[in-house]
């Protein structure tokens, strides 16, 4: 049986281009299972959404002969073709955008963070039940299968002993200063920041290699935090979250947009062996290296090599899930993505970063 999903696209801009790559690159595979038809590209001027349609080559032959439309924002919302919407614009929109789609009885998955903070959030999710929709953060590196793999051999097959500390970075220089302040990497008003960026994958390793629970069933844990927020444009640009578990587990998780992190973005160090990740972006962790401290093992190396981004990962989880009736991933659950936001919520609160929107 094929299972087939129809898209919007909100915003035309870079995430959503690679968002789109994924499923144009999937409806092409033979034996592909699953098919993700993109209906409309929701944008603030028809010929940026028309640009976008072109320049990232949607065609009826790789979008399972359907033509791709563009639509201002309120038509886009009202178009009863769409059944989920992938929101992709900064954080600060997704509140509102994220209620216009499920008030509009669609499904949706909003681009990382879901909002700016764990209340937000909270009112989308309410939302999502009352509408009976749909309703995800596409926090997409928890769907690679080398977590599935690294997860497996972390709490089932123990191949690492007992793990101890986890050391997770998110690094990029994106040259801070030269940048304008009215870019969505500096603009406060728009959520800029280093932890709710980019921090929030430091502290999604934080979650899914130290604890083998999800959301409301977690091992408790305790966090601390340091951000340092820049003088002109007073957000943090670099941030480091502490956490320990009530087992002991500890992790130090760390973002900065002033330097390019190591090139193994994990670390995972356990009694009997070592876990490294590492591929060209640390939120997508395409391979990883298990090396033993007995020398005479030989180490356990996987490496991704396909023409994904890997939001597909993402994308055919949710197919399979609203193909079953859900309104909930079981692979990120409501309690998952609050539990996160706390944590973030928390580092602010902790180093004075108040969002102009909360105040
Ligand atoms: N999963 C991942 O790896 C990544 C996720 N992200 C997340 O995706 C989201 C979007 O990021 P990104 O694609 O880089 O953003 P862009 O700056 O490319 O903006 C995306 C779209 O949002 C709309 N938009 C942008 N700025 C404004 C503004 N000031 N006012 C109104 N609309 C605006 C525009 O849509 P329109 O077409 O309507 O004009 C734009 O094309 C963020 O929340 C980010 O966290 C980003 C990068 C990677
Ligand atoms: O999610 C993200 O991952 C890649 C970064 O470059 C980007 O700023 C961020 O939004």
């Amino acid at each position: 049986m094929t299972i087939t999903l129809n898209w919007g696209i909100l915003g035309a801009g870079n995430i959503s281009g690679q968002f789109v790559h994924d499923l144009l690159v999937n409806n092409v595979d033979p034996e592909g299972s699953i098919k993700h038809t993109i209906i409309s590209v929701g944008s603030s001027s028809a010929s940026k959404g028309e640009d976008f349609i072109k320049s990232n080559g949607i065609k009826t032959s790789n979008n399972n002969g359907v033509e791709a439309i563009t639509e201002e924002y309120d038509d886009f919302y009202k178009n009863g073709k769409i059944d989920i919407v992938y929101v992709g614009t900064p954080h600060t929109f997704h509140k509102e955008q994220v209620t216009q789609c499920l008030e509009n009885g669609k499904h949706v998955l909003v681009e990382k963070p879901i909002t700016l903070n764990a209340k937000d959030a909270r009112e989308l999710i309410e939302l999502a039940k009352v509408k009976n929709k749909f309703l995800m953060e596409g926090v997409w590196t928890r769907f690679f299968p080398s977590v599935e793999l690294i997860r497996e051999h972390i709490f089932e097959k123990k191949t690492l002993g007992e793990v101890y500390k986890l050391f997770a970075d998110f690094s990029m220089n994106f040259e801070v200063e030269k940048l304008p302040t009215s870019l969505r990497g500096r603009d406060i008003k728009l959520g800029a920041g280093a932890t709710l960026d980019i921090g929030i994958y430091s502290v999604t390793y934080g979650r899914i290699l130290l604890d083998d629970k999800l959301g409301e069933n977690s091992t408790p844990f305790d966090t601390k935090s340091f951000l340092s927020l820049d003088p002109t444009d007073k957000v943090d640009h670099d941030s480091t979250i502490l956490i320990k578990y009530e087992n002991g587990k500890q992790g130090i998780l760390t973002s900065s947009n002033h330097t390019n992190g190591p090139d193994s973005f994990v670390r995972l160090e356990g009694t009997e062996a070592v876990l490294e990740m590492w591929s060209d972006n640390p939120a997508r962790p395409k391979n990883f290296k298990i090396t033993f401290t007995d020398k005479s093992k030989s180490p356990i190396v996987f490496e991704e090599k396909n023409d994904y981004n890997g939001f597909i990962y993402e994308a055919n989880s949710i197919a399979k899930e609203i193909n079953e009736g859900k309104i909930e991933s079981s692979v990120l659950p409501w309690s998952e993505t609050l539990l996160v936001m706390g944590i973030m919520d928390k580092a602010r609160l902790e180093n004075g970063l108040i969002y102009p929107q909360e105040k």
